[in-house]
C-alpha cells in the first residue's frame, strides 16, 4: 500500500467509559517522570481531565519549564506537598498505557534488577509506541450510492471511461471497496474518486488501516487433535491450574522433543479463550518463524485477527498498531519474543513460555531482565497460571520443579508411536589419525560415516539438516612464523574469512578487512587458515554431493525479508535435499521427512568459559537432534565431536535430561553456583585499560565493606571477551543465595561511586552469559 495516499493522523479522542466515577474525584495524580530521576511528584488534576485520567495513564507535565512524559502511578485525594501543586498539562493516548498488574510489575523490576523504575517503563513501551502513540494509517472506504442502468454507463464510457470504470469495479467488488484497493489496478483512482463524490455517485468514509505483517498470508484452519494419554493428562494438568488460578503453582512441561508441547498449548488457549479471558504466548525470537505463528493463526483461524504478534522484526508501523490492538482490547492471543511479557493483556487466563531454556529470554540491555522469571512472576501478580515448556529445561526451572515450587509435567514419548532419534557419537580425533572423511585443507568436515549417511538419504528420496553454530569460511587466520593470531583491532577475537565477498569479519564488532598476505606482526608471508564455518561446510558439501539440492541458512544468506520463510517453504515442500545452518534452524521446525541430522561440531558450546556450558551444550544437541525422525521414518543423528566422553555429549546421546541434572545439580551444589545461588555480574568498560581495571577495583573495595553475610565475591578480572568495540572489559563476579541484601548492598554502593566519565560500570543479576 503506497503511504503517500494515507493520511496520519494523531487522535486525540476520549475515552469511551469514564476511568473513574464522578463522585469520588480524586484531585491529585503521583506520577513517575519517564524520561529521568526516579522521581515520583504530585501534580493537581484539571477537572476536564478528571474522568479521563486513571492509574497507567500517559501524561505531559510540567517540569523547570518544560513538559515532559509521566505516567499515573496513584490517584489521591491529596497531596502532602507544600505551596501550590502544578497541574497536569495534557493526556497522552485515549486509554491507560500500563494496567494496574504491569506498573506492579515494573517496581518488582526495578528492585531486583537494581534499576531505576523509570528506566523500567520506557522499556515496556515499543518505541514506536512511546514516541507516537495512537498514530494510524488510514484509508477511504467507498460505497457505491446509486446503481448505474446500463444506459447510463454506456454514456458514461464514453465521456468518462476512467469513472465507468471505477463504478463497474465497485459493482464488481459488491458496491464496496477502499481507496488503495482500487488503486491497485488504477493508479488513477483518487481523481476519479473526487469526481464521483462530487456527482453523488458514492459515499466516503475514512477507516483505520492495520499494519499487519500477515494481511496476505492465508491459513487453512486445522483442527484440536486427539492428544496421546501423556498429552491428555498434561492437558488436564493445566484446566485443573485454569479452575483455580489462586492455587495453582507454576506448571514446567518437560516434553521430549517432537512430544507434541504446541497441541497442549494450542487446546489449553482454547480454553482459556472459552471464559472470555486472554493468553500470552512467549517464543525465543528466533523460533518465531512463520510456521510457529501459522500454528497458532491456524488453529485460532475465525479470530485469527485477534492474534498480536510482538517481535523485533516488525517494522515500527507494524509494531505499534500490534501494540495497540493489544491495548485497545482487541486481542485475545499475543504471541511475542521476550518483551512480550509486557504486553498490556487484560483478563490474563494463561502465560505460556515455550523453549524456557533459551538464553534469549534475558534481556542484554538495562533493565537486565529474564522474561521466563517475569512471566512467573507476572502470573502471580495477575492470579494466572503460568506454563514453562521445554525438551531441556533450565536447572533453574527444573531445581524448581524438584524443591516443589513447581508443578512437573512429564512428557517422555513422541506422538504417535514415533521413535526417538538413534544419536550416534563421532570421534573427530579417530578421523584426523585415520585421514579419512571429507578433508578440506586439513579440516575433517565430514566424517565418513555422516557422508555415508547422507549419501543414503539422498538415494531414499529423504532429507538431511547439517548444523554448526559458526559463519563464514575459515574461522581463524595465523601466522606460521610467529604465531600471530589475526584478530580485530577493536576487539580480542579472531577475524573469520567471509569468502563471497573476500573480507575478515569481526563478529563482535562486525568490523571488515581485506585478508592481508603478510604476517601484520613479523611481516613473513607464511600466514594459514583454518577452523571451518557454514560458508566452507556448504562449499564442501556441494564438492562431495554436486547433484544434491543444497541452502544454507544463516544471518549472511537471510539477509532478504522472507528469505528463511521461503527457504524453510521449499525445504518442507521437499524441493531441497539439505538443509546447512547455524542455531536459525536448531529449534522449533518440524519436517516429517528429515531422517538425518548431522551436528558438524558439538564441541564449540563447550568451550565457552562458563559455568553453564555443560548446559547449553546439552541443550544444542538435544534440540537439533530433536528435529530428527519427526513423520513416519525413523531418525538418526551423527554427533562430530572432539571430546566424545564429555557428560554433556553422553547424556544427549541417550537423551537424558534427567541423567544429566542430576549430576550437573550436585556440581553447582558443590561450588555454589546457581540455581543454588544468585549471581550478580558486575562489569566495567571504557577505552583505557588501566582506568577500567581501576575503577572495578575501586569498586570491589567498596563492595567489601558491609558485604551482606554469605556473599561470595571474587576479584576483577578482565573478562574472557578482554576488549569489543574498542574498549577494554573487566568484570567482578558476586554470589549469594539471598537476592535481595545484596541488591540493597550494591544499589547502595553504586550511588557512592562517581566512575571518569568515559568508564562505564553496569552489573547485571542473573546473568546468562559471563563472557
Ligand atoms: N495428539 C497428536 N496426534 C498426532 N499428532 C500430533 C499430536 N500432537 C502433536 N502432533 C504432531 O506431532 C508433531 C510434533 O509436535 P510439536 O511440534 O508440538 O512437538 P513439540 O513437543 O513442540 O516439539 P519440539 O520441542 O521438538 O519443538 C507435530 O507435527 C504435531 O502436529
Ligand atoms: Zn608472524
Ligand atoms: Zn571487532
Amino acid at each position: 500500500m503506497p503511504t503517500d495516499q494515507l493520511n496520519l493522523f494523531a487522535s486525540d479522542a476520549p475515552a469511551q467509559e469514564p476511568v473513574v466515577e464522578l463522585g469520588d474525584m480524586p484531585g491529585v495524580a503521583r506520577v513517575q517522570l519517564e524520561g529521568s530521576a526516579a522521581l515520583e511528584l504530585d501534580y493537581g488534576i484539571p477537572e476536564k481531565m478528571a474522568a479521563r485520567i486513571g492509574v497507567g495513564t500517559r501524561v505531559m507535565v510540567p517540569l523547570q519549564n518544560q513538559k515532559v512524559p509521566a505516567v499515573v502511578i496513584e490517584l489521591l485525594q491529596s497531596s502532602e506537598h507544600r505551596g501550590k501543586l502544578k497541574e497536569v498539562s495534557s493526556i497522552v493516548g485515549s486509554r491507560p498505557m500500563f494496567t494496574p498488574g504491569l506498573l506492579k510489575l515494573a517496581d518488582w523490576v526495578a528492585e531486583y534488577y537494581i534499576v531505576p523504575v523509570h528506566r523500567v517503563l520506557r522499556a515496556m513501551l515499543p518505541q514506536a509506541v512511546r514516541d507516537k502513540p495512537e498514530t494510524f494509517l488510514t484509508d477511504s472506504h467507498l460505497k457505491l450510492v446509486k446503481e448505474p442502468p446500463a444506459d447510463v454507463l454506456e454514456k458514461m464510457h464514453a465521456r468518462a471511461p476512467m469513472q465507468a470504470r471505477v463504478i463497474e469495479e465497485l459493482r464488481r467488488r459488491k458496491g464496496e471497496a477502499t481507496l488503495s484497493e482500487l488503486r491497485r489496478d488504477l493508479p488513477s483512482a483518487t481523481t476519479v474518486v473526487k469526481a464521483l463524490l462530487k456527482h453523488g455517485w458514492i459515499s466516503r468514509s475514512e477507516i483505520r488501516v492495520e499494519r499487519d505483517p500477515f494481511q496476505t498470508e492465508e491459513f487453512l484452519p486445522t483442527l484440536p487433535l486427539t492428544l496421546t494419554e501423556e498429552q491428555q493428562a498434561a492437558y488436564d494438568h493445566v484446566i485443573g491450574a485454569l479452575q483455580k488460578p489462586e492455587e495453582a503453582k507454576p506448571i514446567l512441561l518437560h516434553g521430549v522433543t517432537g512430544s507434541g508441547k504446541t497441541e497442549v498449548y494450542l487446546q489449553a488457549i482454547a480454553e482459556v479463550l472459552k471464559k472470555g479471558q486472554t493468553a500470552l504466548v512467549l517464543v525465543p525470537e528466533i523460533s518465531l518463524t512463520p510456521q510457529t505463528i501459522e500454528r497458532f493463526k491456524a488453529r485460532f483461524s475465525e479470530k485469527k485477527d485477534s492474534i498480536a504478534v510482538l517481535h523485533s522484526h516488525l517494522s515500527d508501523g507494524e509494531r505499534h498498531d500490534e501494540w495497540f490492538k493489544v491495548q485497545e482490547g482487541r486481542a485475545d492471543i499475543v504471541i511475542g519474543a521476550r518483551s512480550a511479557i509486557f504486553a498490556p493483556l487484560e483478563r490474563l487466563g494463561l502465560i505460556i513460555v515455550d523453549e524456557e531454556h533459551e538464553p534469549s529470554y534475558k534481556q542484554e540491555d538495562t533493565p537486565r531482565y529474564q522474561a521466563r522469571d517475569l512471566a512467573v512472576l507476572r502470573g502471580r501478580i495477575e492470579r494466572c497460571p503460568v506454563l514453562l515448556g521445554s525438551a531441556t529445561p533450565s536447572l533453574e526451572s527444573f531445581q524448581n520443579a524438584l524443591m516443589g515450587k513447581y508443578d512437573l509435567v512429564r512428557m517422555t514419548k513422541r506422538t504417535d508411536g514415533k521413535s526417538m532419534p538413534l544419536i550416534r557419537i563421532i570421534d573427530m580425533r579417530l578421523q584426523r589419525r585415520k585421514g579419512t572423511g571429507t578433508t578440506i585443507a586439513n579440516a575433517t568436515i565430514l566424517s565418513e560415516k555422516l557422508r555415508t549417511a547422507i549419501t543414503t538419504r539422498l538415494e531414499k528420496k529423504e532429507q538431511t539438516i547439517l548444523f554448526l553454530n559458526r559463519r563464514g569460511f575459515h574461522t581463524t587466520l595465523d601466522c606460521a612464523s610467529c604465531g600471530e593470531v589475526v584478530q580485530c583491532q577493536d576487539c580480542a577475537i579472531p577475524m573469520t574469512l567471509h569468502k563471497a565477498d573476500n573480507r575478515l569479519v569481526c563478529h563482535i564488532c562486525g568490523a571488515r578487512r581485506v585478508p592481508p598476505t603478510k604476517c601484520p606482526s613479523c611481516k613473513e608471508p607464511g600466514l594459514k587458515y583454518g577452523g571451518f564455518g557454514t560458508e566452507r561446510v556448504e562449499a564442501a558439501v556441494r564438492e562431495v554431493f554436486p547433484k544434491a539440492r543444497i541452502a544454507r541458512v544463516d544471518t549472511d544468506t537471510m539477509q532478504r525479508k522472507n528469505q528463511l520463510r521461503d527457504t524453510l517453504r521449499d525445504f518442507r515442500a521437499q524441493k531441497l535435499d539439505i538443509l546447512i545452518g547455524t542455531q536459525m534452524i536448531a529449534k522449533g521446525l518440524d519436517f516429517p521427512n528429515v531422517t538425518l541430522v548431522g551436528v558438524l561440531n558439538a564441541d564449540t558450546a563447550l568451550n565457552i568459559p562458563d559455568f553453564r556450558a555443560a548446559e547449553r551444550t546439552l541443550q544444542l544437541l538435544i534440540q537439533v537432534a530433536g528435529r530428527a525422525g519427526r513423520g513416519e521414518l525413523k531418525g538418526e543423528v551423527y554427533v562430530q565431536t572432539h571430546a566424545p566422553h564429555s557428560p554433556a555429549i553422553q547424556f544427549s546421546r541417550h537423551n537424558d535430561f534427567e541423567g544429566f541434572s542430576d549430576q550437573e545439580l550436585e556440581h553447582r551444589r558443590a561450588f555454589k553456583y546457581p540455581p543454588y545461588s544468585h549471581m550478580v555480574l558486575v562489569s566495567s568498560r571504557g577505552k583505557h585499560e588501566t582506568q577500567a581495571e581501576f575503577t572495578l577495583q575501586t569498586l570491589h573495595k567498596r563492595l567489601l565493606q558491609g558485604l551482606p553475610d554469605g556473599t561470595i565475591m571474587g576479584e576483577p578480572t578482565p573478562s574472557s571477551l578482554s576488549k569489543a568495540h574498542g574498549q577494554f572489559r573487566f568484570q567482578l563476579l558476586m554470589r549469594s543465595d539471598r537476592i535481595r541484601p545484596l541488591a540493597r548492598h550494591i544499589q547502595t554502593v553504586m550511588e557512592t561511586l562517581s566512575p571518569p566519565p568515559d568508564i562505564l560500570v553496569t552489573w547485571d543479576v542473573d546473568p546468562v552469559s559471563l563472557t
